[in-house]
């Protein structure tokens, strides 16, 4: 997979040189570039925003500049992806689905946000998808955050860069759809704090049921809507017990 992220502020997306995403791109699994917009100016002032048509606080970047960026980068089986705050909820079946893409082209604005025409016009690209996504209800000032959380959710998600693939079934918003049961570790005793018996006894089938159970509580309390969104199929008579 190949992901090229344009940004005004690319040593904004340095953290996505370290750790399992940094490993990626060394070993190859993910050819990640990260480009600067001002590089597709062409005054001496590299400008990037203007006034907005209609009036109204703030700037709105320039679409011809975003054009000449994006007609360098989004080719015929491009997907780009536009982070705003206006965006559908990114979840991790955006993530599942994104990460068998070849090609994701993140557009990280800032400002106001980028001239709506940029995102309508290589929509009717032939072979190009556009995909407009929000990472949360909460306003920020720019992409660059959002970019990060896409390629560190899509990226973890391709064969090779998680040691234990297994961990990618069982965790939040998996495949279970169920928010993860709570980990423990050595000491069995930490301050008035024990272990939870089970995890001590050794007994497998006890120890898989106490953190189904748990996780089924965690999602009834935080999330009760991805409780409401699973199949009851998938629930089997002890767990709609709880
Ligand atoms: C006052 N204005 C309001 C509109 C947005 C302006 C800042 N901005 C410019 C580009 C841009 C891209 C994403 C986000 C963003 N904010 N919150 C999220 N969940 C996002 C996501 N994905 C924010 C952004 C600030």
């Amino acid at each position: 997979m190949r992901i090229d992220v344009v940004s005004i502020f690319p040593a904004y997306l340095t953290p996505l040189e370290l750790s399992l995403v940094g490993k990626a791109r060394t070993t190859g699994l993910v050819d990640l570039r990260v480009h600067d917009l001002r590089d597709w100016t062409t005054d001496r002032h590299r400008t990037v925003d203007d006034t907005p048509f209609g009036g109204g606080a703030g700037m709105v970047m320039k679409p011809d500049v975003w054009g000449a960026a994006l007609d360098d980068l989004v080719t015929e089986g491009s997907h780009l992806l536009l982070p705003t705050p206006s965006g559908a909820p990114l979840t991790q079946r955006h993530a599942e689905r994104w990460a068998t893409d070849e090609h994701l082209v993140i557009a990280c604005g800032r400002y106001e946000g980028i001239d709506a025409r940029v995102a309508a016009h290589y929509a009717t690209r032939p072979g190009v998808r556009v995909s407009e996504y929000s990472i949360g209800d909460y306003v920020l000032n720019g992409g660059e955050v959002a970019a990060m959380v896409l390629v560190e959710a899509v990226v973890r998600l391709l064969p090779g860069v998680v040691g234990n693939p297994e961990s990618l079934v069982e965790e939040s918003h998996g495949a279970a759809g169920l928010l993860e049961y709570p980990v423990y570790t050595k000491p069995p005793a930490w301050r008035d704090l024990d272990v939870p018996e089970v995890l001590l006894s050794g007994h497998h089938g006890r120890v898989e049921r106490w953190r189904r159970d748990q996780a089924l509580e965690r999602t009834a309390a935080r999330r009760p809507d991805l409780l409401r969104a699973l199949d009851p199929a998938g629930l089997d008579k002890a767990d709609r017990a709880v």
